[in-house]
């Protein structure tokens, strides 16, 4: 009933386009019925091929015989049928007779109308498999997972599966909510989601086993009208037309149910991670081009796959990598660096602006954001396959600073959105993904990945991104889809998908937004505003105390300190050691006898940064 009930305003359509066809037709055939021609044409026929012309002219007189009273009849039933129409158009019969009589009416003419092969109504048996969800089917389902807890509680009670709340409906679908047997975890079913789907003879994108609030034996089992797959994501809400404030939530993704979730950029980090083809990069994109559309907000970009997802936001960003050749890579590791700077010059601008009463809670402030030349406008930072840079040289040193931008960027206006297809812990520091606070897991291949990116125990606890196929839906694959923590309640959610023509449009909008708030960034100026230039090699050549094989860390400090304390003071000798490594220098045990005594510490030989300086100029000369 439901299925036709839905579908009413397609079959009102289509009877009124059927309706005047039909009464076209079933006026020829009652004109040709009154006419009698058909009954004894054959026989006509063939007297008449025969030259039997006293036959013919019996057949024909029989044939006029009976077109008498059919014509009679026929006009009979069109008066009658005239002076009903004229009655129902002009009288005064009730408004509830001429609606009955076209509720009647109209319905048998299209009927008549009707090409053969093309009814009215769809059939019930050509729609998705719909299944109404009862409390039977769901234990039927719920026992077919051969999970021992749940089919031995059930032998000995009937009642061990219970429904706290009856099954109901719930968007476009039904809800249950389910009660499992004692010691039977929802996440041990939830691990089985392919299997509840055949115990309910469902495709896997109908079915939607999620922890339940309450205890962990609480499932709350949605099964959709539809799978998900058939079901049409609306667009994304921005794809036309609307700005975005990045201190306000924003369109991000749908729940199975196609409830829109909004995220939101302003005091936050994202870590987004996911197998290829897990839909990752669009994901992080959407929120890159919603970021795109608050003019205030400055975009630096890096995507280190190389394949140019983002390019089309390279027209609003004031840094755009693309690649994971070694100058892209330095790129990278020298902006995490600079960041680290513009927190620390940011946090000096928010205590005087505290100071002034003007930053309450020490927080970047919408107003303060919006002051022109305060430098606490929105930051917003992508890195996208960051594995790249992690495993590459520079990853050690970019891994620590980028630690310390997550802890102390989210107050600053600082955000960093981070993707990545490896997440161990060689890929993605645990430092960086323990202080991400917004985590979107698209599919993965096993429970390690899975917590690394939501987060210790979150497969245990039934979020589980492994039951998502990679691949795009047209290829059967569930792209886009993922377990969604740091928002509302943690579950499934598919991010809006936006493709790259209509991405490149969305930047036509940004683009003009922000040439009238006067933020475009100037073609081929990509801009940082940095501390004075500094180049440690050169810098530790030239403070090389005179006569020494190797110096200790500390001591080349000191010295640089002196020289330059714009940059180096402060600076820890870990620092200095990170510093020299990014140029292959490596820094050892240097002996020093002070007191008599031998003492060990940690620096590095001349020679090594003599040829470090070398290498370099070699390199440099032959590019
Ligand atoms: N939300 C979505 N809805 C529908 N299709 C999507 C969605 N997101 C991505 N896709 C499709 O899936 C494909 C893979 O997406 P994407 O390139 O983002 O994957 P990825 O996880 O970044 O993979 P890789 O690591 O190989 O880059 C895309 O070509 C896109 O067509």
């Amino acid at each position: 009933m439901e299925f036709h009930a839905v579908r009413f305003p397609k079959y009102a359509a289509k009877v009124l386009v059927f309706a005047p066809v039909g009464a076209a037709r079933l006026v020829v055939r009652l004109l040709r019925w009154a006419s009698a021609e058909d009954g004894n044409w054959d026989l006509r026929q063939a007297a008449a091929q025969r030259g039997d012309a006293d036959t013919w002219m019996k057949l024909d007189a029989r044939r006029q015989r009976q077109a008498k009273w059919r014509w009679s009849l026929a006009a009979g039933v069109g008066a009658v049928a005239a002076a009903g129409g004229m009655v129902l158009v002009f009288g005064d019969a009730p408004w509830w007779w001429r609606a009955a009589a076209l509720a009647v009416g109209l319905p048998v003419l299209a009927r008549a109308g009707r090409p053969a092969d093309r009814p009215i109504t769809d059939r019930v048996s050509q729609g998705k498999t719909y299944r109404k969800l009862t409390a039977d089917l769901v234990r039927r389902a719920l026992m077919s997972l051969q999970l021992a807890g749940i089919n031995s509680a059930v032998a000995k009670d009937p009642g061990a599966i219970s429904f706290p709340v009856e099954i109901h409906r719930d968007g476009p679908g039904h809800l249950a909510i389910v009660d499992l047997p004692y010691g039977v975890e929802a996440a041990d079913v939830i691990a089985r989601r392919g299997r509840l789907a055949s115990g309910l003879r469902l495709p896997l994108d109908q079915v939607w086993p999620e922890p339940a609030p309450g205890h962990t034996g609480r499932l709350a089992l949605w099964v959709g009208h539809e799978p998900a797959s058939q079901m049409r994501q609306p667009s994304w809400p921005l794809l036309k037309g609307g700005q975005v404030d990045v201190f306000k939530p924003f369109p991000f993704a749908t729940t199975p149910r196609m409830n829109v979730v909004d995220a939101s950029l302003m005091y936050r980090n994202w870590l987004f991670g996911g197998q290829p083809g897990s839909g990752k990069t669009f994901a992080l994109r959407l929120l890159a081009l919603a970021a795109a559309l608050d003019p205030r907000a400055e975009l630096r970009i890096y995507e280190m796959k190389g394949v140019g997802d983002f390019k089309a936001l390279a027209p609003v960003c004031a840094e755009y990598g693309n690649g994971f050749d070694d100058d892209t890579l330095t790129g990278c590791a020298q902006l995490i660096e600079w960041l680290y700077e513009e927190c620390q010059r940011r946090s000096k601008r928010i205590d005087h602006y505290a100071a002034a009463g003007k930053a309450p809670e020490n927080k970047v402030t919408p107003e303060l954001a919006s002051l022109k030349g305060s430098g606490l406008h929105p930051l917003v930072v992508c890195l996208d396959e960051l594995q790249e840079l992690m495993l590459s040289p520079h990853g050690r040193r970019a891994g620590e600073i980028l630690e310390k931008v997550i802890k102390l960027g989210r107050a600053l206006g600082v955000v960093l959105i981070i993707g990545t297809q490896i997440p161990d812990k060689d890929s993605l520091p645990t430092g960086i993904t323990r202080n991400v606070n917004t985590r979107f897991c698209l599919s993965v291949a096993d429970q390690t990945a899975n917590d690394m990116i939501l987060g210790t125990s979150q497969y245990k606890l039934g979020h589980r991104a492994t039951v998502f196929k990679p691949g795009p839906p047209t290829e059967g694959g569930e792209a886009g889809w993922g377990i969604l923590r740091g928002i509302g309640e943690t579950g499934a959610r598919c991010s809006f998908y936006v493709d790259s023509d209509q991405a490149a449009r969305i930047i036509d909008r940004a683009v003009t937004l922000r040439r009238d708030a006067g933020t475009l960034p100037a073609e081929g100026t990509q801009t940082r505003e940095t501390s004075p230039a500094y180049d440690v090699l050169a810098d530790v050549a030239t403070v090389w105390p005179a006569g020494e094989d190797a110096a200790w860390n500390e001591t080349l400090l000191e010295l640089l300190a002196e020289m330059r304390p714009e940059v180096y003071a402060g600076w820890k000798p870990a620092q200095l050691t990170s510093a020299l490594s990014t140029h292959g220098v490596k820094v050892g045990q240097v002996g020093r006898r002070i007191d008599g005594k031998t003492v060990n510490r940690r620096g590095p030989h001349r020679a090594d940064i003599t040829t470090a300086i070398t290498d370099r100029n070699h390199k440099r000369s032959a590019e």
